[in-house]
Order: C-alpha cells, then structure tokens, then sequence
C-alpha cells in the first residue's frame, strides 16, 4: 500500500452505554478510494465524524495526513472535506455565491476562487446549477454544491458518508462518476455506504463494519473468496454471521 493517508488504531466510541465503536485499526493508503460498509448503526458515521475532528473518540487515535485528530486538529481539517447527510445550504445563495462565500473561509482570493469553480465545473459538472439559487435546486444539484463546497480548497482526503442516499439515478451516476475522477487525480476517498453494489463499483478495498468491530478488510474480490461466494451482500452476511452473539 501507498503511505497511509487515513490511520485508525484502536479506535473506540462509547456513547452512554453503546459502544459504537470497539477498537477499529485500520490504514487506507494515498490514492485509494477506500468503503467503509455497515447496516444502519454499524459506527460508519461515528468513524467519519471522528476522523473529521467533529467529535472526540473514547480511545485509540486516528490520523489523517499524518496529523492527529487529537493534537492537530485544525491541520487535519485542512486535509479533508466531509460530505454528510446534515449540512444545510442558504436557501437565498446561488450555487456561485455558497462557494464564493465558503471559498472565503479558506482564505482564496477571487482570481483563485474563479479557477476553483471551473475546475468544479469540469469534475461536477454544475453549469447551469452555478447560478440557480438553493430554494430551486433538485436533491441531486444541491449534493453537487455539497460536494464541491467538501473539495473547494482540494483537500487531500474526501469522506463521503451515504452521499447518494436520496438522489435519483442521474444524480446517483453523477456522484459515482465524480469519486471515480476524483480518486484517478490522486485523491483519498473514504466511501461510508449501505449499498454494497456502489461500494463495489467505486471502491479498491472495503471494510466490513459490523456493531463497531472491522471484521474484514480486503479488495472486493478477496471478500468473495474468502466467504466463498460471488455476492458482496452475501460476503457481509456471512462474515457477520461469524461474530459470536
Ligand atoms: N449522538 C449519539 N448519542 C447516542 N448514541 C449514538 C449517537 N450517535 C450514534 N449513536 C449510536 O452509535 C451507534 C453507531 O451509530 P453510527 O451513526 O455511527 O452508525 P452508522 O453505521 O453510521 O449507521 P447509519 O447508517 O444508521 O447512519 C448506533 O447504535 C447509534 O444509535
């Protein structure tokens, strides 16, 4: 593997009495496009939100670009952009103003910010979106302004947690088109989903999340061999059939 980008070792949460996380270890190498696979409650978003500095882990550390979450907590958020379920835009804004106003906080000038929204325009394809305002954008545009708004200032690191979720199929093959390009122009993509079959297509290794615990980390075609089948969904199963109850 390529020097890891993302480092996860002994990383644990504990909200109250769950235990959303157990002790995750974990490396994802630069210029992958890492999926961190789980059902509902699995602790994807909880592995997200850590690595994004949003909150703190009971234990364990984690590191993304070589900086720690916990002692360099602004330098790793220089690193990444997150894209995940509960971020709102300005309804007013048009796609334009929201990235010019964001593109602000991360101090570029408006001759850099102009090539930053064409080179956005190339990889999201916005056109006509630039200049819609939110309140007339579809799901599927405003996740666009999402996502670009995530990579404005060309973070290294992209974490994606259930991005599709809600969008319909032209969206849908939008966003898994862009993490494809995105991941060819050497960026890192960690890719949280439910949806095995997007995992599969996007991803060069998955980790299989289960009540907090990795419990296989491979390429998609070593998880079907070493579960013995040809069904990602059917690998998942049965590695989570493993765990002792
Ligand atoms: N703020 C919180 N307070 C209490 N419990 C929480 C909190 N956030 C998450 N949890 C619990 O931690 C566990 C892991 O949740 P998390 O959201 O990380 O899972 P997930 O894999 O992202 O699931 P989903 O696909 O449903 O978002 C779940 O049992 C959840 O109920």
């Amino acid at each position: 593997m390529n020097e890891p980008l993302v480092r996860l070792k002994g990383l644990a949460k504990r909200y109250g009495n769950t235990e959303a996380l157990r002790g995750v270890d974990l490396e994802v190498g630069a210029g992958e496009a890492f999926g961190l696979l789980g059902p509902n409650g699995a602790g994807k978003t909880t592995t997200l939100r850590i690595l994004a500095t949003l909150i703190r882990p009971s234990a364990g550390e984690a590191w993304v670009n070589g900086r720690s979450v916990l002692r360099d907590p602004l330098a790793v958020r220089r690193s990444l952009g997150i894209v995940n379920g509960g971020m709102g835009l300005y309804e007013r804004l048009t796609g334009r103003e929201i990235l010019h106003f964001f593109g602000r906080f991360y101090g570029l000038d408006p001759e850099e910010l102009d090539a930053r929204i064409r080179w956005l325009d190339e990889m999201l394809g916005l056109g006509a979106v630039l200049d819609k305002r939110v309140e007339a954008m579809s799901s599927g545009m405003i996740q666009k302004i999402v996502v670009g708004r995530a990579i404005l200032h060309r973070p290294p690191v992209l974490l994606l947690d259930e991005a599709t979720q809600g969008l319909d199929v032209f969206a849908r093959r939008a966003l898994l088109d862009f993490v494809q390009e995105y991941k060819a122009s050497g960026h890192t993509i960690v890719y949280s989903t439910h949806v095995l079959p997007e995992a599969e297509e996007v991803c060069d290794r998955v980790g299989f999340l289960h009540r907090g615990r990795l419990l296989f980390v491979g390429s998609v075609a070593e998880a079907k061999e070493r579960y013995a089948t040809d069904s990602l969904e059917r690998a998942f199963i049965r590695a989570a059939e493993e765990v002792p109850a």
